[in-house]
């Protein structure tokens, strides 16, 4: 059994009279400690699917298995057990807390968790080690996103979702970002699930699911994935 599973997945939203299928049909398997790379075009359904595999939304029809437990038929209790203790997310805007310091934004999340890492050392990993005093405001977006990064880690999530999370910075920053979300898979051990919309991004990944229409519509799995630092776009 593969560590993610994701079996014929259907979601749909009704609209008044209109079905929309935002996800129809998705099969795929990720293993643990992998970075995956979920690409494809703006509404083909990538937002969907890491807000299932997040518990932050259910699937309509199909199963989704996390580490030997079917997280699609879990009740919203369940749901909000395994958001806490077995996720953690970055977004494309990095949602810190204006009037807390980076240490305390990182403290926080560690808060409500079961078995968290200390604040400090992880935004020591995250490279923040010189600005665990600082507000957000006194951060530029790349150090912000490594806090959000750092709080997402601190949470010793199981999985560790992100949403477009290079899409607010510049060129250079966002290639530090995706090292260190790199770092975060190699080194770290963690398993990395990034989705983008940039094709770029799939040389650094160990898998590579394209997403079409609501389905995966290839899922490569890269020999030789390159370092971050390398590419281009
Ligand atoms: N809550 C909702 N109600 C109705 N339709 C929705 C809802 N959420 C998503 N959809 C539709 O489902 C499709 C897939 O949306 P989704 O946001 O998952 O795509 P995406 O690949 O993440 O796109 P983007 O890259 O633009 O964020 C789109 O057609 C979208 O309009």
């Amino acid at each position: 059994m593969a560590f993610v599973e994701f079996r014929d997945v259907r979601k749909t939203y009704r609209m008044g009279e209109v079905e929309v299928a935002a996800v129809d049909g998705m099969t795929f398997d990720i293993e643990e400690g992998e970075l995956v790379v979920v690409v494809g075009p703006s509404g083909a359904g990538k937002t969907t699917l890491l807000n299932m595999l997040g518990g932050m939304d259910s699937c309509t029809s199909g199963t989704i298995v996390l580490d030997g437990r079917e997280v699609s038929s879990f009740d919203a209790r369940e749901l909000t057990y395994y958001r806490r203790y077995d996720i953690g997310f970055v977004f494309q805007f990095y949602n810190l807390v204006q009037n807390l310091t980076a240490l305390e934004n990182v403290e926080l999340a560690s808060q409500i968790c079961k078995d968290p890492l200390d604040a400090a050392d992880v935004l020591r990993q995250v490279g923040l080690g010189h600005r665990l005093d600082n507000f957000p405001a006194q951060l530029s977006g790349g150090e912000q996103q490594r806090v959000a990064i750092a709080r997402a880690l601190a949470k010793n999530p199981k999985l560790l979702l992100c949403d477009e999370p290079t899409g607010a910075l510049d060129y250079q920053t966002g290639k530090a970002i995706l090292k260190l979300l790199q770092d975060t898979s190699r080194v770290m051990g963690r398993t990395v699930v990034l989705i983008t919309h940039n094709q770029a991004f799939t040389a650094i990944a160990d898998r590579v699911i394209h997403v079409r229409e609501g389905r995966a519509a290839g899922v490569e799995v890269n020999e030789r994935p390159v370092s971050a630092e390398t590419i281009e776009w």
